[in-house]
């Protein structure tokens, strides 16, 4: 896409082949609405959406829903540009709107000479009656400050990616909800108009990116920009938005950057994250990473992204290897399946791999999201899960190889895909066709090698048989409650923002390491005896008596999550009793063994 300070790139390329249909539409529009208006549909008396020639706002829809945001540049400063686009850290908006402007300016002299491109000034009200946004929302999240347009306002907005529910805000209320998924052109835009303040948030499978397209009646004219969310790209911005491509397109148009990832150290990288998962790690790297993603040639050289010949000659030997081991017979693993007890780290885990694999943004959904009441409304939500990879698989000229990754993410997976069963009622029949949907996807007639699916489930047994056999979800990896050694781990992890801000004390910090020396010294015997006999006598142990938080008797059989809730209240009851002492959060706040020792009892009790 282009941001404010591209114009030469914007002015050489964009103009004759991008824009031309969207300028010639949004002249149109203002043109035929404001000569709707001037015949005496005028927006203040008659109601303030009058005003709009509904044939021409139409064909600006059309032309909008011909849109899609996609990388056509194998420029390291375009994909650089592109991927902070659809990896957006937080919600943010993208103005674009000096450069729409400066088309439509060009524009309008097909109409009116007196609107020269040299002599803006005189036209510049009814260029300030034109505005155009990408608005970027990561994963779940919304913008930070609504939106608002005058009355009567157009608002065309159109999805590039993800999903997203746009609503309204009327005295503080939500309202008029609607839902809406995917880039393809199965996203239709829509029409809204200004008044109310609206809002966007990203549903919960991966980035969003929206455009907006506002057009304001005769009179009304932009002056504020869209307040604290607007950013600039923070890259040479040289990523376009394109049409959508033809069916027929070459390889070199969408050769898609095969980046060079080091895989030498996502181990480490892993284990940051999650403790107590060592085996279950090297086997999802041995089992199902490794094929994915070659090993360097050498990490020295890969990791030195400057020297771009070396980087390209590691590149082709990558492909190269992959090709051979596509040409043997040896497809890369398309399916994992994570299954375990509750809250041992399954979602944490795929989140990680996703991450790591940095391909194309990875798409997160809970089954239960995939269920829909109309008829076949379930097959097509998950056909939408798949459409960016087909797509990608396309214009690759269905060359995996060349295609990047995508993964996607399926968290409760047992509550769509379970077993088949002759059942005729219909919700039955709608999570028959939904999981016979997913199987043609992983492996049928229409199997994507791009796609890395991972799924995963608390009751592995319910899943249909189908779905796990290999060439599907063919990785099992059971991640089970974790062991003495895996909850220390996880202790740790859990524990160590706190620590590392000097925010534990001492016999603390002793309890989360194990304080190893104390509990092999046999010189203590005699005491620990009577701690023991004291254990029996009294139902609460005191503080002296937690040597080790990991040991089975504090939190044998706890899951990480377990944990993860030991660390919130112990938090807050020592902020309770800082507040209590009139102590400051900044300055005094310190979590004790006695604090997680309350913690302990009330989890307990
Ligand atoms: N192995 C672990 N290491 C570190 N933290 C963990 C681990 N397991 C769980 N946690 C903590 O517990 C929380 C919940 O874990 P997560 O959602 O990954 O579990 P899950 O197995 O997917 O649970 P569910 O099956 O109920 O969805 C995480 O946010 C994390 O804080």
């Amino acid at each position: 896409f282009v941001g404010r300070n591209s114009s030469p790139f914007l002015k050489t390329s964009l103009q004759t082949t991008v824009w031309n249909d969207l300028t010639g539409n949004v002249t149109h529009c203002l043109l035929q609405s404001d000569a709707k208006r001037d015949q005496g549909f005028d927006g203040a008396s008659t109601g303030w959406t009058n005003w709009v020639d509904e044939k021409s706002s139409k064909a600006l829809r059309d032309c909008l829903d011909s849109f899609s945001l996609q990388c056509t540049d194998t420029d390291e400063r375009v994909i650089s540009c592109f991927r902070w686009l659809s990896k957006c850290p937080a919600p943010a908006i993208v103005d674009l709107s000096e450069e729409l402007r400066t088309l439509v300016a060009a524009r309008m002299t097909q109409y009116d000479t007196s609107f020269s491109n040299q002599d803006l000034s005189s036209s510049s009200g009814f260029l300030q009656r034109v505005a155009c946004h990408l608005i970027l929302l990561p994963s779940g999240s919304v913008l930070t400050q609504s939106l608002q347009s005058p009355a009567g306002a157009m608002i065309h907005g159109k999805l590039l990616q993800g999903g997203v529910t746009r609503f309204r805000l009327l005295n503080g209320r939500r309202t008029g909800e609607r839902r809406q998924v995917s880039s393809n052109e199965e996203a239709p835009s829509w029409l809204q108009y200004g008044g109310p303040e609206r809002n966007y948030k990203a549903v919960d499978m991966g980035p969003c990116i929206l455009m907006e397209l506002i057009l304001l009646p005769k009179g009304l004219e932009f002056k504020t920009p869209l307040g604290t969310n607007m950013v600039g790209l923070p890259v040479s911005p040289d990523t376009y938005l394109v049409r959508a491509p033809p069916k027929n397109a070459t390889e070199s148009q969408h050769s898609h950057p095969n980046s060079v990832i080091d895989v030498s150290h996502w181990d480490k990288t892993f284990s940051s994250t999650v403790g107590g998962l060592e085996p279950q790690i090297e086997q999802i790297i041995r089992r199902v990473l490794d094929g994915r993603v070659l090993r360097p040639v050498s990490v020295g050289v890969a990791s030195s992204d400057k020297n771009t010949d070396e980087s390209d000659t590691i590149d082709k030997i990558r492909r190269e290897e992959m090709q051979g081991l596509m040409d043997l017979g040896l497809q890369p693993v398309r399916g994992l399946l994570l299954y375990g007890p509750p809250g041992c780290g399954k979602t944490s885990l795929a989140r990680e791999i996703s991450n790591i694999l940095d391909a194309v943004p990875p798409k997160i959904v809970s089954a239960p999201e995939l269920l829909d009441r109309w008829v076949g409304g379930s097959e097509k939500l998950i056909r939408e899960l798949f459409i960016d990879a087909e797509n990608e698989l396309r214009a690759c000229g269905g060359d995996a190889t060349k295609s990047a990754l995508h993964v996607i993410v399926v968290d409760e997976i047992d509550a769509v895909f379970r077993k088949r069963s002759a059942g005729e009622g219909s919700a039955e029949v709608t999570r028959a066709s939904a999981v016979n949907q997913i199987l043609s996807k992983l492996d049928g007639v229409q199997a994507l090698n791009n796609v890395l699916v991972i799924g995963m489930t608390d009751r592995k047994e319910l899943l249909d048989p189908a779905l796990l056999r290999p060439g599907r979800l063919e990785v099992h990896i059971e991640i089970p409650l974790p062991d003495q050694q895996g909850r220390r781990e996880i202790l740790k992890l859990q524990f160590d923002a706190l620590r590392r801000s000097g925010r534990l004390s001492l016999p603390l910090c002793r309890a989360i390491d194990g304080d190893t020396k104390a509990r092999m010294s046999m010189r203590g015997w005699p005491r620990r005896l009577l701690r023991r006999l004291r254990m029996k006598m009294f139902a609460e142990p005191s503080v002296s008596e937690i040597l080790d938080l990991s040991a089975p008797r504090w939190t044998g059989g706890w899951s990480g999550a377990d944990i993860a809730g030991l660390v919130r209240s112990s938090g807050s009851l020592a902020l309770t009793r800082t507040r209590n002492q009139g102590g400051t959060i900044p300055g005094d706040l310190l979590i004790t063994l006695e604090d997680v020792r309350m913690a302990l009892n009330d989890l307990k009790s």
